[in-house]
């Protein structure tokens, strides 16, 4: 696990047992099973994991909303379980469901939660940041899932916390808001806040976190930098396949066989919308380009993605549905 100096959350060998469960002929069942991380002050910490990974516990273990079975965690220094007023409020909330009275129109819902902290952040400022102009007059349960979004994290933020912890913060948002909302973030990241993101989307992983814990059904599973996870080796019978993808557009229905090497695959999605997939060199980008000179072929575009850390993703968490 990663050192740092000052973490706002830090949590070791987490154990949560719920239950008991009848399903379960009255047994407890382990949701974690001894997750370790560390969140860093000033960076965007990210707990990625698909459905039912232990994300959410984690994080309300880690908020004092739920009780641990075992194990450490310091929240700004101090145990989340005997968190008092002082504590909760250094740190916002923003949850997937807003959490936020259905009855209440955003401004003065805004108004009403900065007057209980001693220096909130201006409303007006985090109105106009967010948007909320223009759905104020309408009350929470009208909104839609993206306006309930924005208010959701503009509640999270009117306290002016240390630490943040969004769940899933651009689930249903459009592309204006989800920029809106992800420069916001590194504004608030390169201001010195502790960020930390829980989300099975990994685009929002790759463009938003500094440090990225990959969790699997409760256990930490990989956790570095975008960039060194992109690293990770390929599982060995991954055989090449999420190495590159060149993507090209081009003349349906070409035969390829013999232009790319074997461990590359071809396939065309659509009349004429290609993909190569596999472990392509420079030598193979020259050897297919080359071909169409001879044929006097011009692609209509042509791209080259590298593996993601959605690939990374499955090669370690496995690509069957849990
Ligand atoms: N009180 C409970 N009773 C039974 N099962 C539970 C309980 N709380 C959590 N679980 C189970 O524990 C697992 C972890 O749940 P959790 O909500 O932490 O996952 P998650 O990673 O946040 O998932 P998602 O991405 O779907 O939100 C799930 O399989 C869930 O069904």
């Amino acid at each position: 696990m990663r050192s740092t100096e000052s973490p706002v959350l830090s949590i070791s060998g987490l154990v949560k047992d719920v239950g008991p469960l009848p399903t379960l002929d009255g047994k407890m069942l382990r949701v974690v099973s001894g997750l370790s991380l560390v969140a860093a002050p000033g960076q965007v910490t990210a707990l990625l994991g698909a459905n039912g990974a232990g994300k959410t516990t984690t994080i309300e273990c880690a908020q004092g909303l739920q009780k641990r079975t075992h194990g450490n965690i310091s929240l700004l220094g101090e145990d989340p379980d005997n968190a008092g007023a002082a504590l909760r409020a250094r740190v916002g909330v923003m949850l997937q469901d807003g959490g936020l009275p259905p009855s209440a129109r955003p401004i003065p819902l805004l108004k009403h939660i900065a007057g209980m902290y001693g220096d909130p952040w201006p409303v007006g400022e985090l109105i106009e940041r967010l948007g909320i102009d223009s759905f104020s007059r309408t009350s929470v349960r009208r909104l839609s899932g993206g306006q309930k979004q924005r208010l959701a994290l503009a509640a999270a933020l009117v306290g002016n916390p240390e630490v943040l912890f969004l769940d899933e913060p651009s689930a249903g948002l459009d592309p204006q808001s989800r920029q809106l909302v992800f420069e916001l973030i590194s504004e608030l990241r390169n201001r010195g806040m502790g960020i930390i993101l829980t989300t099975h989307l990994m685009d929002d992983a790759q463009r938003l976190a500094d440090y990225v814990y990959i969790i699997d059904a409760g256990r930490n599973v990989a956790e570095g930098t975008v960039a060194q996870l992109l690293q990770h080796p390929l599982p060995p019978d991954a055989g090449a396949q999420h190495i590159r993808t060149l993507l090209f557009e081009t003349d349906p229905g070409l035969d390829f066989t013999g232009v790319l090497p074997d461990g590359v695959s071809v396939t065309e999605a659509r009349a004429g919308s290609y993909a190569a997939t596999g472990a392509l060199t420079a030598a193979d980008l020259a050897a297919i380009t080359a071909w169409w000179a001879v044929r006097g072929i011009m692609p209509r575009s042509l791209s080259l993605k590298a593996r993601s850390l959605e690939d990374v993703f499955l090669d370690i968490s496995g690509r069957e549905i849990r």
